[in-house]
């Protein structure tokens, strides 16, 4: 992938971005098998390859420069504004969506928070967009309240002006710090989350859930856990209770679910456990849109949750944030035992941290996701067994 900005100097976000994409991949894949090396004998199955631009559906722009010439991008190491409008990793559909949103900017009057200065109103613009339907969600980060009222007085013509964009929402984010969204959130728009579909799931992206960059990665991630659960089932193992931990929005244990049930008719019980509220809400709207009905999810600290639970899933799904599990989780999933954990990472030095904490786990199989394309960051899925005693 050419990228100018890369080029010039300007933006080095994309380490990689000086190696071939193949090169990339299979420097990628082997870094991991030699961190996970400990644990052979396992399969390391072939890398899963993404687009190498218009890959990812989500941009975090920091707003710089001023209102009547906004920038919209980041500022370089050399501390320079770089405005990464025509960034190439975005769809094509973003260009415009940014030239839109500059323009709103100079009509509302929005002024760029100053860091140096403490001066200033808009902190971030943060856009989503759904690879299935196309439409947009956008969000203000705002220092104060003071530039509602004017946002929503000139919401009419930015819709006008972008008629994708189906969700527009303000975060407060007052404090002076490296902190990208605050707690309070006003959704300006009557509906309230972006609808997307991966593979045969529905599912609601709202303000301040977690979503994967690369949907077309993510749809082929939680296939790839479904197909391993049916072929997991298929050879007789028992996988009646399902646990989702870290469960966002629902990604992986409504593949699990639905899958599971369609393949004998029987839906298992599935429990989904994540810290923030809007992104549980969205799971169980997209559970009812499923028809599943044994499904509890619930908005609770996962740790927490296992320290209290008696009994084990047969299949524990983890896709910690890059932190990783931690000990005291780790020691919680040991003594509950369950047989079957699938393994979900963005940081394979915690995930094999956290290997070294489950000694009674063998690993059976190894995947690689490049949500992350032209950077050093890897998805992985794990398949892990529990050890015959
Ligand atoms: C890597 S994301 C995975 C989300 C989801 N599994 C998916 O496929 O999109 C990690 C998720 O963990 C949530 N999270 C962070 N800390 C948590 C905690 N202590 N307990 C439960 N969920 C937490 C985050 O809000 C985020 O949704």
């Amino acid at each position: 992938m050419f990228c100018a900005h890369y080029a010039a100097d300007r933006c080095r976000s994309c380490q990689w971005l000086d190696k071939p994409y193949a090169s990339q991949l299979a420097l990628k894949q082997q870094q991991l098998i030699t961190l996970l090396a400990a644990h052979q004998p396992f399969e390391a199955l072939p890398a899963v390859a993404s687009r190498e631009q218009a890959f990812r559906y989500k941009a975090k722009m920091v707003v710089l420069g001023s209102y009547e010439d906004p920038v919209l991008g980041i500022v370089n190491p050399q501390g320079d504004a770089v405005d990464l409008a025509d960034c190439p990793l975005y769809p094509a559909s973003f260009a415009n969506a940014f030239t839109v949103i500059k323009r709103f900017i100079q009509l509302a009057a929005l002024v760029p928070y100053q860091v140096a200065k403490r001066e200033g109103e808009l902190k971030f613009i943060l856009l989503n967009e759904s690879w299935h339907t196309g439409r947009l969600m956008l969000r203000f980060v705002l220092r104060s309240k003071n530039h509602i009222a004017v946002i929503q007085k000139h919401l009419p013509t930015l819709r006008a002006q972008l008629p994708a964009l189906d969700v527009v929402s303000i975060n407060l984010q007052p404090q002076h710090a490296a902190v990208l969204e605050g707690t309070e959130e006003w959704i300006l728009t009557p509906e309230t989350r972006l609808r997307e579909r991966l593979n045969h799931v529905p599912l609601y992206l709202t303000p301040q859930s977690f979503f994967q960059t690369n949907p077309e990665i993510a749809a082929s991630l939680y296939a790839t856990a479904m197909q391993w659960a049916e072929q997991l089932q298929a050879q007789g193992a028992k996988l009646q209770r399902i646990w989702d931990l870290f469960c966002g929005v629902g990604g992986f244990g409504l593949h699990l679910s639905s899958a599971l049930q369609r393949q004998t008719g029987e839906e298992p019980e599935l429990i989904g456990i994540e810290i923030a509220p809007a992104a549980i809400a969205s799971a169980q709207q997209a559970a009812q849109d499923l028809g599943l009905r044994r499904v509890s999810f619930q908005a609770l600290d996962s740790a927490t949750f296992a320290m209290a639970a008696k009994d084990a899933p047969d299949l524990l799904m983890v896709n910690p944030p890059r932190r990783g599990l931690g000990a005291q989780l780790c020691q919680d999933i040991t003594r509950l035992a369950p047989r079957w954990i699938f393994y979900s990472s963005c940081n394979p030095q915690t995930l094999a941290r956290d290997l070294v904490d489950l000694p009674d786990y063998q690993l059976h199989k190894v995947q690689l996701f490049d949500l992350f394309a032209h950077s050093s960051h890897a998805e992985v899925l794990l398949l892990l067994e529990r050890k015959a005693r």
